[in-house]
């Protein structure tokens, strides 16, 4: 490993914020280590006027740092937990997950006003918030809105937008909390999987004492749950789901949302058992839900 350590991030102010947390982390912990932050565009940055789904998901976002950690130029990468494609290259582990941020979404409304009228056009290219807003408002329509916080924000006066929905955490670790216009609970709006965690990525095999005291427990137990739900439903490509995991001492207790194309409907339902058995929660609580969901279909 090199003497400075560099820790690969994406462009966006959000990226680069995220990957100075865990800069400050590492070097709180270890305070003989040197870190510097690379930043470069990803594919996903790239391409604005398409949706995900058309370009290829959320790999995109982690191609080039992936690339860049493969070759040796970044010794470490950063990202948004929930940015990151269910499968993740043996070769490239994550190896540590930061202690989570708020988990909740976030309302904001177009400058100048504080609720929504009848029939909103909410900007979001999110359809796990799309199904979800509708249970509030009924009367909304999304509309497709992409690009980093900043930009969506921007798009929110100029082109038309009532309201736009974003991440809490994305919002506190840019220190704009204010714009917020209504927090929505995890049981109005539950998050995505992941939502709130940084992930560490690096390479296998190699010694990453630095990240020593980085990694959190609680975490890792919420991620693994979350993410195993996701990926036994095989949603991680376009039908929508979320998942939220919460512990309690050993316990650790696991919301997810399953929406079924078929119905157009969505279930939600809860499962609880020991943080060690985190995967485990994950694959049952997608079996009994999908299960559930084939026993409506008969109705
Ligand atoms: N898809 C973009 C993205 N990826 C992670 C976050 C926020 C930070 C987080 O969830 O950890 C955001 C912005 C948003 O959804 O508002």
């Amino acid at each position: 490993m090199q003497s400075v350590i560099r820790i690969g991030s994406r462009e966006s102010k959000l990226a680069v914020a995220q990957a100075e947390f865990i800069r400050q982390k590492i070097e709180r912990f270890h305070p003989e280590v040197k870190t510097e932050i690379i930043t470069m565009k990803t594919t996903g940055d790239r391409i604005l006027g398409r949706s995900l789904e058309q370009i290829g998901g959320k790999g995109l976002f982690v191609k080039e740092l992936d690339q860049a950690l493969l070759n040796g130029e970044i010794d470490i990468s950063v990202h948004s937990l929930k940015d990151m494609p269910m499968e993740i290259s043996e070769e490239l582990p994550i190896l540590a997950f930061s202690e989570r941020e708020d988990p909740r979404d976030v309302l904001i409304y177009r400058p100048g006003v504080s609720s929504l009228p009848e029939e909103a056009v909410i900007g979001t290219s999110s359809r796990r918030r799309g199904i979800q807003i509708q249970k509030m408002y009924p009367r909304a329509v999304c509309r497709s809105i992409r690009g980093n916080v900043q930009t969506r924000l921007e798009k929110l006066s100029t082109e038309g937008y009532d309201g736009t929905i974003l991440a809490a955490a994305g919002l506190r670790r840019l220190g704009m909390e204010s714009v917020a216009g209504r927090y929505f609970s995890v049981e109005e709006m539950l998050p995505a999987a992941g939502q709130g965690i940084l992930a560490v990525q690096g390479r296998k095999g190699e010694s990453y004492a630095f990240l020593e005291g980085v990694d959190d427990p609680a975490s890792r137990y919420a991620a693994a749950a979350e993410r195993q739900f996701v990926q036994a439903l095989d949603g991680g490509c376009t039908s929508p789901v979320a998942a939220y995991a919460r512990g309690s001492g050993n316990e650790l207790l696991l919301t997810g949302l399953y929406y079924r194309e078929e119905t157009e409907t969505y279930f939600t339902d809860n499962i609880c058992g020991n943080q060690e058995e985190a995967e485990g929660l994950g694959e049952r609580l997608a079996a009994s839900m999908k299960k559930q969901a084939q026993e409506a279909d008969k109705k």
